[in-house]
């Protein structure tokens, strides 16, 4: 589903005549599978943003290939990784990142909006949405009006609304209470097991790694470890 290959990064730091390169990532292969998930995990700094914002198309690599689902990304330009990102991937952030100006249901809304969805067809799957994600009650709430296990949860099915194959996540229990976050993780591994739908995610959460297949360790920029959970 998504292959890294011989991937590297750097950044350059410091004013023009003073630029110094840092290598951030180095020399990363790693492949996940269709309908696993998969944990990133390392110390602050090890690379794992980094890595995620590669697999996005927000940064381009410095060195080496990225495939997502059959298709090589790797020299894509922005309006091609827009695309691509609206049809096959979702995106999870600590900090949920929802638009406070806009209710729950307009937040899942708008990537159907982005798309071009009609108002009907819009109408009937952002409902559904609100029902499967438990926040029916909630559906002209803003975001300041909501927890932060349900900010979380229109988060989540923003990322949904789409129907990704893949679901991109930077710390998504991060901002979330125990009981929130066990909630969180069984809705992810709910969406795994009957709808096939790919995750990785990065955490320093060790619940988080516990539902994974598989764990990704960064260290130093350097893929340190890729091994099975042999527990779920
Ligand atoms: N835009 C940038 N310009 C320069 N250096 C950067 C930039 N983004 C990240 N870095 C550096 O790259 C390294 C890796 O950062 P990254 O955010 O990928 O780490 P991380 O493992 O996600 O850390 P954390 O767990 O703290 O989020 C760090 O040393 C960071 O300072």
């Amino acid at each position: 589903m998504i292959k890294v290959e011989k991937l590297s990064h750097s950044f350059f730091v410091g004013k023009k005549n003073n630029r110094q390169e840092v290598s951030v990532l180095k020399d990363i292969n790693l492949e996940v599978k269709e309908g696993e998930i998969v944990s990133i995990v390392g110390r602050s700094g090890s690379g794992k943003s980094t890595l995620l914002n590669l697999m996005s198309g927000y940064i381009k690599p410095t060195e080496g290939d990225i495939f997502i689902a059959d298709e090589r990304v790797t020299d894509y330009k922005e309006s091609a990784w827009a695309e691509f990102r609206a049809n096959h991937l979702g995106f999870i952030f600590q900090s949920f990142q929802l638009i406070p100006s806009m209710t729950a249901y307009q937040n899942i809304e708008l990537p159907l909006v982005m798309k071009g969805v009609s108002e009907k067809e819009r109408e009937k799957r952002v409902n559904e949405m609100l029902d499967k994600v438990g926040l029916k009650a909630f559906r002209d709430h803003y975001p300041s009006e909501l927890s932060g296990g349900q900010q979380q949860r229109v988060s989540v099915a923003r990322a949904l609304i789409v129907q990704p194959p893949i679901i991109l996540a930077d710390e998504p229990t991060g901002s979330l209470d125990q009981e929130t976050e066990k909630e969180l993780l069984d809705f992810i591994q709910k969406l795994n097991k009957e709808e096939n739908i790919t995750f990785v995610i990065i955490t320093h959460d060790e619940e988080v790694a516990r539902i994974a297949e598989r764990t990704i360790r960064l260290e130093d920029g350097r893929l340190a470890a890729d091994r099975e959970v042999a527990f779920r």
